[in-house]
């Protein structure tokens, strides 16, 4: 049900890129969002620059990126939607002090990454890759050399998230011992065991497989001293993201057949739209399986996502929550109906929360509920009001030093 608000839905702009579950767009209508922009490809930074400023709402992908020079372009913008899990391809802190929060999904497409894994894993560790390879060029290599059940094998996991633990229990489940490593200690379902050491998990496993986020320490985490400390004929999956694996070391891992083969999802450069060819020194091999990103990528995942992100972001807008923002202070907010709400966002330091509240007394303005929530440099106070003159008040605390944005909500 579209929501009444102090603001034309129509006159808000809403940019969706990469091809997001069209349920989206839906979505955005039914609540009134009419003004929506629809592209199946990402944007370039150039195409980016020229058109982000007319838009207040952009969902996107992993594909496109949003720098700092993208978002200063971004005068309008109100939130920005990730319809996948990963946020790296948002500069966050730059979002952040400009006050605008993020929104991705971080579940919903967990269970499909892990289901490719598990199936990979398995294709793998039979040699299927390279036999169906040949056998498309007409070979027929009927053996059962280096063919082997996945049952009693070792997958050691790194990064045991959403992804790595769902993985541990469906490779469990066919009979597989399970060990990660992770930097946090973690509580392990089934049987699996947490290790202390990458270079033990590394040494043990049959199978590595990784699902770390993109951050400094895992840039590079697999690297040629990490892929030498892989058992001989091990193999190595990897569907986190592509700057966590050296490429050419894993090439050459492969030529000097250390490893068995590999499966990967994701590139340190990914082509920008499906039109441009993929460049890797992995196309080489036939025991590689190498798929165009698209761990997350099933329908059930997509559509999911799609009402997840653009539910989060039509609420903040309408509402002003903020819940499960990843730049952001969260707070989750009850309806406002009948009352205004001013929505205060500032650097936060000592006496922003006492001048509001100076100014809603001086302007005889009765406050009904307030919410006040900080993280890092930025803070976000969010006050109920039931009579007096809301506006002025918004005015005056506009100019509150250190406040980023303000806007009311009726
Ligand atoms: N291929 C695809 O289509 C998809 C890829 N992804 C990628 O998978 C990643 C993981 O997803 P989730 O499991 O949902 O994330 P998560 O945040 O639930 O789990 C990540 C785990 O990695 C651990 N970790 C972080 N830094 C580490 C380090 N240096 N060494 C060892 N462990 C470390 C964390 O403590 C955490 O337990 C995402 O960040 C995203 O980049 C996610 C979905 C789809
Ligand atoms: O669906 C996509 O474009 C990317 C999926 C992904 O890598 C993620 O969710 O982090």
């Amino acid at each position: 049900m579209p929501t009444n608000t102090s603001y034309n839905k129509q006159d808000l702009k809403v940019l969706l890129l990469e091809g997001v579950h069209p349920v989206a767009e839906d979505i955005f209508r039914r609540d009134g969002y009419d003004n929506v922009t629809y592209h199946k490809t990402a944007l370039s930074e150039s195409e980016l620059l020229d058109t982000i400023r007319d838009y207040h709402f952009i969902g996107i992908r992993s594909r496109s990126q949003l720098t700092e020079s993208v978002l200063n372009a971004a005068n309008k913008l109100v939130a920005v939607g990730c319809f996948c899990i990963g946020t790296n391809q948002v500069n966050l802190d730059a979002a952040q002090s400009r006050g605008i929060p993020v929104f991705n999904a971080p579940y919903s497409n967990t269970r499909s990454v892990a289901e490719l894994v598990l199936g990979e894993m398995i294709m793998l560790l039979r040699g299927i890759p390279a036999k169906n390879a040949a056998a498309h060029r007409g070979e027929w290599h009927k053996s059962a050399a280096q063919s082997n059940e996945a049952r009693g094998k070792t997958l050691g996991i790194i990064g045991y998230g959403h992804i790595g633990t769902q993985l541990g229990i469906l490779a469990e489940g066919i009979g597989m011992k399970v060990r990660f490593f992770d930097i946090e200690n973690k509580l392990t379902l089934g049987n699996a065991e947490q290790v202390a050491e990458l270079n033990d998990l590394l040494s043990s496993s049959d199978v590595v497989s990784l699902h770390v986020p993109e951050t400094p320490e895992t840039k590079g985490m697999m690297g040629q001293t990490q892929i030498a400390q892989m058992k001989q004929d091990s193999i190595l999956i990897n569907a986190s993201r592509g700057t966590v694996v050296d490429i050419d070391a894993l090439a050459q891992a492969l030529e000097d057949k250390r490893l068995a083969g590999a499966a990967i999802d994701v590139f340190p450069t990914e082509p920008k739209s499906n039109s441009e060819e993929f460049q890797s020194p992995l196309r080489a091999f036939d025991n590689v399986i190498l798929t165009p990103h698209i761990g997350g990528s099933t329908q059930e995942a997509q559509e999911n996502i799609a009402i997840e992100v653009a539910d989060k972001m039509i609420k903040y807008s309408n509402n002003g929550s903020t819940m499960s923002a990843v730049n952001f202070p969260q707070v989750s907010l009850p309806e406002h109906d009948n009352r205004h709400r001013i929505l205060h966002i500032h650097h936060n330091r000592p006496g922003v929360l006492t001048q509001i509240n100076q100014i809603l007394s001086e302007n005889n303005v009765n406050i009904s509920g307030q919410y006040l929530q900080t993280q890092g440099d930025l803070g976000y106070v969010v006050t109920d009001i039931e009579d007096g003159s809301s506006q002025t008040a918004l005015d005056k605390m506009r100019q509150i030093e250190g406040t980023i944005r303000a806007r009311i909500l009726y």
